[in-house]
């Protein structure tokens, strides 16, 4: 953790607007088909021995922005300036020198450990790759001196064994040695303790924390577990679907967080019942979404409990909610309702809109009137008109804007519940009128 961290100094990593997009998927004349932006338009600063904790989901773009920061995959735009010089445009023979100062600890021991190399030779390997050592000899008292320090002790009789023959946590220990052995000042960890059991998981971060201070490093801790991130962070981002929709001090996303979704992050952790251990409780309405097709304005909205009518509803929305409303009620009221609105799958489903094509469109406006309010989700408190034209039923929305981050009570949050600021280049419903207080 920090210590007498001045943020007044130079920050040893500074990132601005960074954005890693992945196109997937061509069609027959080779033209891109979708775009999944795993990390768009990520902001923040990191002091020398500042722990960053990156939390959300899977899918919410944690492993892409870690290894965007290494450039272990090229982002698209944007910087990452480390010790004052921006690592995006630089060449893979640029980065050759820096990679022993930049460093990563991956989640799964089996995987990053060569089984056919002695811990001694695997260990070791990275400081041949940079040229720190000419001897076989001195290599192995680097090992053994990154061994001790790891806890795997005595070290020399660890040197001619294979990885296969240590458990999980002793595996685990080896990564972190192997991670560590170059000496780098800034290392980003993947889930390191994800893949091993409960009852070893402490010992391996408070062994993490121990060698941050010995070895005065720099962290970027990924983990989905908000628990873990409190436990190792100073700071904390919170990703979903590749943007912080909350960042700042580990402390306060615990003791007030402002997100919605940070609150169902920590009301997702488990909490110890009177003698028994508590059940992992679920998020609030299903999974994380498609990341080729995030939802319009706060890509939240559809799970959110507080969504509200500028938070980015459109058609789908409304489709969704209606089927999940024929999914609950009896089968008369399903007949009745699914032969009001006709096959969903003919609806002209827009941002904006929704027509549908109805046999009795009088009949479908009143029903919407009536019972759209009590719609699950909240969908119905964005529509701004209910139309009937000949033989469709128009539904459409009001703008909802992509929320900016704000500064509130001490930490950056994008939310309009904190006031409708809106991100200039983000996914609107709406006109561009809607657009008018603008933001990063
Ligand atoms: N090489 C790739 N090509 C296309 N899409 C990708 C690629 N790598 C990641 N993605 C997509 O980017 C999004 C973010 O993925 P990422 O693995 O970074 O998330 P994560 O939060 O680390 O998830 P997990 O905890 O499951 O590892 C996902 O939708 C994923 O499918």
């Amino acid at each position: 953790m920090v210590t007498g961290s001045d943020s007044d100094a130079e920050p040893l990593m500074s990132v601005r607007d960074l954005n890693t997009h992945f196109t997937t998927g061509r069609n027959l004349l080779g033209r891109t088909q979708g775009v999944v932006k795993a990390v768009d338009g990520v902001n923040f600063e990191l002091h020398r021995g500042e722990v960053l904790g990156l939390v959300g989901e899977s899918g919410s773009g944690k492993s892409t922005l870690g290894r965007s920061l290494l450039k272990l995959v090229q982002p698209t735009s944007g910087e990452i300036r480390y010790q004052g010089r921006d690592l995006v445009p630089m060449s893979e023979s640029q980065m050759r020198p820096m990679r022993r100062e930049l460093s990563m600890i991956f989640q799964d021991p089996n995987a990053s450990m060569n089984p056919a190399m002695t811990i001694a030779q695997g260990v070791g390997h990275p400081l041949w790759i940079h040229g720190m050592v000419e001897t076989r000899a001195e290599a192995r008292e680097w090992v053994v001196d990154m061994l001790e320090r790891v806890g795997l002790q005595p070290a020399r009789n660890y040197l001619d064994r294979y990885p296969e023959e240590l458990s999980g946590g002793q595996k685990q220990r080896l990564v972190i040695a192997r991670s560590l052995i170059t000496k780098p000042s800034f290392v980003i960890a993947d889930e390191p303790v994800a893949a091993l059991d409960m009852s070893v998981r402490a010992r391996v971060l408070e062994l993490m924390l121990e060698l941050q201070e010995e070895l005065d490093l720099t962290y970027v801790f990924i983990t989905h577990d908000l628990a873990t991130a409190r436990f190792m962070c100073d700071r904390i981002g919170i990703l979903y679907l590749g943007r912080f929709v909350e960042y700042g001090d580990a402390d306060l996303m615990f003791s007030d967080p402002q997100h919605p979704y940070t609150r169902a992050l920590l009301s997702a952790i488990p909490q110890p019942e009177a003698g028994r251990r508590g059940r992992e409780k679920t998020l609030p309405r299903g999974e994380i979404p498609d990341a080729a097709r995030p939802p319009a304005g706060c890509r939240f909205h559809p799970r959110c409990p507080q969504a509200f009518e500028v938070c980015g509803w459109e058609g789908q929305d409304l489709i969704d909610a209606l089927e999940e409303r024929w999914t609950q009620v009896d089968p008369e009221t399903y007949e009745r309702e699914t032969k009001l609105f006709g096959k969903l799958d003919n609806a002209e489903v827009a941002r904006e809109s929704v027509r549908f094509s109805a046999s009795a469109p009088e009949d479908l406006a009143e029903w919407l009137h009536e019972h759209g309010p009590n719609l699950h989700a909240n969908v119905f408190s964005a529509v701004t008109e209910v139309r009937v034209e000949s033989s469709h039923v128009l539904v459409r929305f009001g703008a909802g804007p992509e929320p900016a981050m704000q500064k509130v009570d001490r930490r950056d949050v994008a939310c309009h519940l904190h006031g409708v600021l809106v991100r200039e280049s983000g996914v609107h419903v709406g006109g561009p009128e809607v657009l008018h207080q603008t933001a990063r």
